[in-house]
């Protein structure tokens, strides 16, 4: 079956897929692996399978939003895809958890606008445990801090009028703030599949984010390439 917006036929997909928000970090992981093919590049999902220790992974670019990875996240779903894993980046909500950390997303607050038309918002946005426990793992092997917790999804990325939510999140202990997380946990249990996430912070997320996000520092890059192995040693712990 061609998968419309992906533009892949599903006979090429492999049952674990990594997801992430940049078509560049998605053909970074996919370096990562052996005999690696690009399958698609439309809009701003591309699409690589490849292998790590004999595991067929496939990769995918899902951009940023949870709308749009939505769409992502059930097209590939609907080509057999049975296990998915978010590789981001997110602001830091706490000193203990500095730039250059990672975060394995035990579950996500829902701030974002798609779940609510799809489920109650009485329902749970939440990470597989095998999933969090191989990735915490795996990212615990890797250099560097790593912690579990509850992460928040948000679609603004830049204030309006309104206040973000950030210091009431912070004060009943999220971590960190991305754009996807919520829509990949929801979308997962209601097709019945596993997902889970970690994520590189990249900066503080209750600063001004227009003058002081830069995601491309060393610590940023250096933090983006522990989570790409930790996500690659995951799926292999899992297929074990
Ligand atoms: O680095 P990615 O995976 O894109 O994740 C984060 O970065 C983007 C914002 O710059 C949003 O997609 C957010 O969720
Ligand atoms: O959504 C995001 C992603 C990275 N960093 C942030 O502060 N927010």
């Amino acid at each position: 079956m061609k998968l419309s917006i992906l533009q892949v036929n599903s006979e090429d997909l492999s049952p674990y897929a990594i997801v992430c928000g940049d078509p560049f970090r998605a053909e970074a992981i996919a370096r990562k692996l052996d005999n690696v093919r690009e399958l698609a590049f439309s809009r701003e999902y591309r699409t690589f399978v490849g292998e790590a220790s004999g595991v067929a992974i496939t990769v995918v670019s899902h951009g940023v939003g949870s709308p749009g990875a939505a769409v992502c996240f059930e097209e590939l779903i609907k080509g057999g895809v049975k296990t998915l894993i978010r590789v981001g980046t997110a602001g830091s909500y706490s000193a203990d958890v500095p730039p250059g950390s990672l975060v394995v997303s035990t579950a996500a607050v829902r701030e974002d606008g798609l779940t609510r038309q799809l489920v109650p918002l009485g329902f749970p946005a939440v990470a597989d445990s095998d999933v969090v426990q191989a990735l915490f793992e795996a990212a615990s092997e890797t250099d560097g801090l790593v912690k579990k917790g509850i992460t928040v999804t948000l679609d603004a990325f830049f204030q309006g009028v309104e206040e973000f939510p950030h210091q009431k999140y912070k004060r009943a202990g999220a971590l960190a703030v991305e754009m996807e997380i919520s829509a990949l946990y929801v979308i997962a249990s209601l097709r019945g599949v596993r997902a889970g996430a970690i994520v590189a912070l990249d900066g503080y997320a209750d600063a001004d984010l227009r003058e002081v996000y830069d995601p491309h520092t060393d610590v940023v890059t250096g933090a983006v390439e522990r989570e790409i192995e930790a996500a690659i040693r995951a799926i292999v712990k899992l297929n074990q």
